[in-house]
C-alpha cells in the first residue's frame, strides 16, 4: 500500500491552505476504522492510509484525509484569530443591520425555544453553559435543525438541489451580515462575537445535497465522508464556541478532531438506532460492503429479522461507534470549564442509546432504542463529575 504526500483535489470540500504539502490524518483513526474493528488489510475498502492506491492503480484520497484537511485548517483559522483578536469575518457589523437589539434578544429567545422543543436533552446541557456560549449554541443548532428539516421535514418531497443552492446562498449572506429573517439574525451575531468559519456549515448543506441523491453507502469510507457532512461539522462550529481551556497543553487540531469524532459518534449511533425506521423510507445507511461480508443484504433489513448475524454485524457496528465516543472523549477535558459539562452530558446520553440498542437484543427493526428519565438523569452528576477532571493534556504532563 503506497503512501504519498502530494496536493490532491478534495471534491464537495473547500480547498485547505496549509502549505501544498498534505499531512497525514493520525494513524490512530485508521485503527479506529478497520484493524481494531477486526477487517483485515485487502479485504475492506475502509481507509488504510492518507493516500492509498485503488486496485485500479489510481491514487485516492481517503474521505478521512479530506475531513482531516478541513479539521486542520479550521484549527488554523482559529488559532489565527485568537492571536490577532480580530472580530471574524463580517463584511457587515451587526451595528449597521435594522435589528434592533430586543429583536435580538427575541430571536435568540426563539432559537432556545426551538432548541428545547425539539432536543430537550441538548437544551438541558447548554443551561449549564454561560450566557453568551448558551445563546451562541442555540442559533447554531437551529440552523441545523432547519437544514435538516429541508431534507426530512414535511416539505422534503418539494426540496431539490437548487432550493439547497439557495439555502447555501442565504448562509452566505448571514455570514455577511445580511440576515434573511430573525433566526439567521440570531446566527449573524454569533459569528460576529465567535471565530466560527463558513466551511462546516457549508459542508452540511453538502451531506444534505448528498440524502437527496443517494440512499445507499458502498462501505465506510463512504458513510464516514456522509457522517462529516451531517455531524461532524456540528463538532467543527461549536469548538469556536465552547472554547478551549486557557491551561489546556493539546494542540487545537487535536480539540477539533475530537469535536469531529464526536459528531460521527452521535451519528453512528443515529443511524444504528434508527435502521428500521430509515429502511421504511427505502433508506439503508450501513456500509454495504460490512453487510455482505457479514452475509446480509438489504432485503433482510427490510424484512426486519433479527437473526445471529444481524446481531453479530451490530456488535461490530456498535463497537465502532464507542471507539469515536472514545476519542471524543479525550477532546472534552480540553474544553473551557464550563463548557465541559454539557458536552461530556451529551456523550453519555448518546453512548447510552448504543447500550439501549443491546438490552432490545438488537431489534433496531422495530424497537426505538430510547434511554429513560433516571438513566438520564443520573448521566448529569455523573458529566459533572468528569467535567471536574483536569484536562487530559496537563494529567500526562504531570506524570
Ligand atoms: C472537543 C469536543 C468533544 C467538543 C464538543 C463538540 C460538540 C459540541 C459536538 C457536538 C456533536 C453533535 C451534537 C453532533 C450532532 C450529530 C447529529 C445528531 C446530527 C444530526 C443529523 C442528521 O441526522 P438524521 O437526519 O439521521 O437524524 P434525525 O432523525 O433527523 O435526528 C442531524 C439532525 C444534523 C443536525 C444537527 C443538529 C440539529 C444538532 C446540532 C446540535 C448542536 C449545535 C448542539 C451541540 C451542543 C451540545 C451541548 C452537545
Ligand atoms: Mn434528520
Amino acid at each position: 500500500m503506497a503512501i504519498m504526500l502530494v496536493r490532491a483535489a478534495s471534491p464537495g470540500l473547500s480547498d485547505s491552505h496549509h502549505g501544498g504539502l498534505k499531512k497525514r490524518a493520525p494513524a490512530r483513526r485508521w485503527m479506529l476504522c478497520s484493524l481494531k474493528y477486526g477487517i483485515e488489510p485487502g479485504r475492506s475498502s475502509a481507509v488504510y492510509s492518507s493516500l492509498a492506491v485503488s486496485p485500479a492503480g489510481e491514487a485516492v484520497v481517503s474521505s478521512e484525509q479530506k475531513v482531516y484537511d478541513v479539521v486542520l485548517k479550521q484549527a488554523a483559522l482559529l488559532k489565527k484569530q485568537l492571536r490577532t483578536q480580530a472580530p471574524p469575518v463580517l463584511d457587515v457589523g451587526l451595528q449597521d443591520m435594522e435589528i434592533p437589539r430586543n429583536g435580538l434578544k427575541e430571536a435568540y429567545d426563539r432559537c432556545g425555544e426551538i432548541c428545547e422543543e425539539y432536543a430537550k436533552t441538548f437544551y438541558l446541557g447548554t443551561l449549564l453553559m454561560t450566557e453568551e456560549r448558551r445563546r451562541a449554541i442555540w442559533a447554531i443548532y437551529v440552523w441545523c435543525r432547519r437544514t435538516d428539516e429541508l431534507v426530512d421535514g414535511p416539505n422534503a418531497n418539494y426540496i431539490t438541489p437548487t432550493a439547497l443552492d439557495r439555502w447555501e446562498k442565504r448562509l452566505e449572506d448571514l455570514f455577511a451580515g445580511r440576515p434573511y429573517d430573525m433566526l439567521d439574525a440570531a446566527l449573524s451575531d454569533t459569528i460576529s462575537r465567535f471565530p466560527i468559519d463558513i466551511q462546516p456549515f457549508r459542508d452540511m448543506i453538502e451531506g444534505m445535497r448528498s440524502d437527496l441523491r443517494k440512499a445507499r453507502y458502498k462501505n465506510f469510507d463512504e458513510l464516514y465522508m456522509y457522517c462529516y457532512y451531517v455531524a461532524g461539522t456540528v463538532g467543527l462550529m461549536s469548538v469556536p464556541v465552547m472554547g478551549i481551556a486557557p491551561e489546556s497543553k493539546a494542540t487545537t487540531e487535536s480539540v477539533y478532531s475530537a469535536a469531529l469524532a464526536l459528531g460521527i459518534a452521535n451519528q453512528l449511533t443515529n443511524i444504528l438506532r434508527d435502521v428500521g425506521e430509515d429502511a421504511r423510507r427505502g433508506r439503508v445507511y450501513l456500509p454495504q460492503d460490512e453487510l455482505a461480508q457479514a452475509g446480509l443484504s438489504d432485503e433482510d433489513i427490510f424484512n426486519g429479522v433479527v437473526t445471529n448475524r444481524w446481531r453479530n454485524f451490530m456488535k461490530k457496528q456498535i463497537k465502532r461507534a464507542r471507539m469515536f465516543f472514545e476519542e471524543a472523549e479525550r477532546g472534552v477535558t480540553e474544553l473551557s470549564q464550563a463548557s465541559r459539562w454539557p458536552v461530556w452530558a451529551s456523550l453519555l446520553l448518546y453512548r447510552q442509546i448504543l447500550d439501549e440498542i443491546e438490552a432490545n437484543d438488537y431489534n433496531n427493526f422495530t424497537k426505538r432504542a430510547y434511554v429513560g428519565k433516571g438513566k438520564k438523569l443520573l448521566a448529569l452528576p455523573v458529566a459533572y463529575g468528569k467535567s471536574l477532571l483536569l484536562p487530559c493534556s496537563l494529567r500526562n504532563s504531570q506524570k
